[in-house]
């Protein structure tokens, strides 16, 4: 079965190959005018209007934008409880402090795993009727062997990319060092089935710098990708030892400095992005993508995180939710990208492309063959993941024009239309 998109008003591929050739109107990646034709989950055609063609069913998109789906790179969705009144004492002032995972994680163990799916379900329907069509999540609210693994066993049933974060917090209780190990040990074997990826939580009040090390060699021996919190709360490794690593990103990164600016910059040196002279997205020279989170920024009243800077030093950034309980409890891709516009000073193009093509590349799915399972996302072309996104305004720049307006119109996940 093939659909023909048309009528679109601003198609916002993210995809910079092909660009001349189509007439860009201004910003890179965007065709005016334009169709998109899908063939089961993948993209078959992208081009004018005007040459579009045929196919089985059309849509009008009627002068609509479309956009790929949100690529969301970092969320932690397997939670129970909450944390209102947590989220009312900062408000009142008082300062986030790592702490209050401990307080998620005791409803999380106590929750069924019905109740947990259900939930689980629940803010995955949010995310995607809010655009977003490709999804990682994270473990971490477990934190002992049988909790981590369940946890993983539970997000791998509804999210694209699963990572493990049993180095999110020490529980109450345990021996840091001793917790490390567990982590590096048995911990790991029983959740490396499920996942892909392992991230530390390397802060104050969560993990030093030679325990995440720890971790993160442990988990690369294992065979996962890796990824860090770090820098969120003050000065210190995270993004340093992200780089080190070889992490394919490095979150939150409110508190940098020159020489984490330059670490992470010179992890892209070389770097040939999709389209550019040198070739598609090369995965195996891509560096450390720092993954900004805006929401979490504005729920936590912490400085925003640098993005102008990061992406003047020549870093790839990403832009996700950070959807959790404690820091962020939204999954708005909509939103975040808004208050990137807004708040920190990147254009629409910009933040459109770190919350797409920045998400794919910090989970190494930008580039792909043209195969069930191996599609690439997070940008518009022929062979790629069939995910869009269409706004009920003329331009994206709607979404930051108008923000907090219902502007997600329709979404298509993998070729099916799932609102
Ligand atoms: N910073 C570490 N982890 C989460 C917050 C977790 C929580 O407070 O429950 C974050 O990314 O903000
Ligand atoms: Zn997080």
């Amino acid at each position: 079965m093939t659909l023909l998109i048309d009528n679109i008003g601003e198609l916002s591929t993210q995809h910079l190959a092909g660009e001349a050739s189509l007439g860009s109107g201004g910003a890179a990646g965007v065709i005016r005018g334009a169709a998109v034709v899908l063939e089961g989950e993948r993209i078959a055609w992208v081009g004018r209007s005007s040459s579009a063609p045929a196919a089985d069913e059309r849509y009008d998109a009627g002068g609509r934008a479309v956009l790929p789906g949100w690529v969301d790179s970092h969320s932690h969705l397997v939670f129970a409880g909450d944390r209102t009144a947590e989220f009312e004492a900062r408000m009142a002032g008082q300062a986030y402090a790592a702490g209050g995972i401990g307080v998620t994680t005791a409803a999380t163990r106590a929750a069924s795993d019905g109740e947990l799916r259900r939930l689980l379900a629940a803010r995955v329907a949010e995310a995607v009727a809010g655009g977003t069509t490709y999804l990682e999540t994270k473990t971490g609210y477990g934190l002992d062997v049988e909790n981590e693994r369940r946890s993983a066993v539970l997000a791998g049933e509804v999210a694209d990319e699963v990572t493990y974060l049993g180095a999110h917090l020490v529980p109450a209780g345990a021996d840091p060092e001793a917790y490390t190990e567990l982590v590096c040990g048995e911990m790991l074997e029983a959740v490396r089935p499920h996942v892909r990826w392992a991230d530390v939580f390397c802060d104050r009040g969560a993990f030093t710098e030679d325990q995440s090390r720890r971790v993160l060699l442990a988990c690369r021996d294992a065979g996962l990708g890796l990824r860090v919190h770090g820098n969120q709360l003050g000065r210190g490794p995270g993004v340093r030892l992200a780089v080190e690593v070889g992490a394919a990103s490095v979150d939150h990164v409110n508190f940098v400095d020159d020489a984490d600016l330059e670490a992470l910059a010179g992890t892209w040196e070389g770097w040939a992005a999709a389209g550019s002279p040198g070739g598609a997205g090369v995965v195996a020279t891509a560096g450390t993508v720092a993954t900004v989170l805006p929401a979490c920024d504005l729920s936590t009243r912490a400085p925003l995180a640098p993005a102008r800077a990061l992406l003047d030093a020549g870093v790839q950034i990403a832009i996700a939710s950070n959807c959790n309980p404690g820091t962020s409890y939204t999954s708005s891709m909509n939103f975040c990208v808004a208050t990137a516009v807004l708040q920190m000073g990147l254009s629409v193009q910009e933040a459109v492309r770190a919350a797409t093509f920045g998400g794919a590349l910090a989970l190494r799915r930008n580039a792909g063959e043209d195969a069930d399972g191996k599609r690439a996302v997070g940008s518009v072309a022929v062979g790629h993941r069939a995910d869009l996104h269409v706004l009920d305004a003329p331009s994206a720049t709607h979404l930051a024009y108008r923000p907090g307006m219902p502007l997600t119109h329709a979404v298509w996940r993998a070729g099916t239309r799932v609102r």
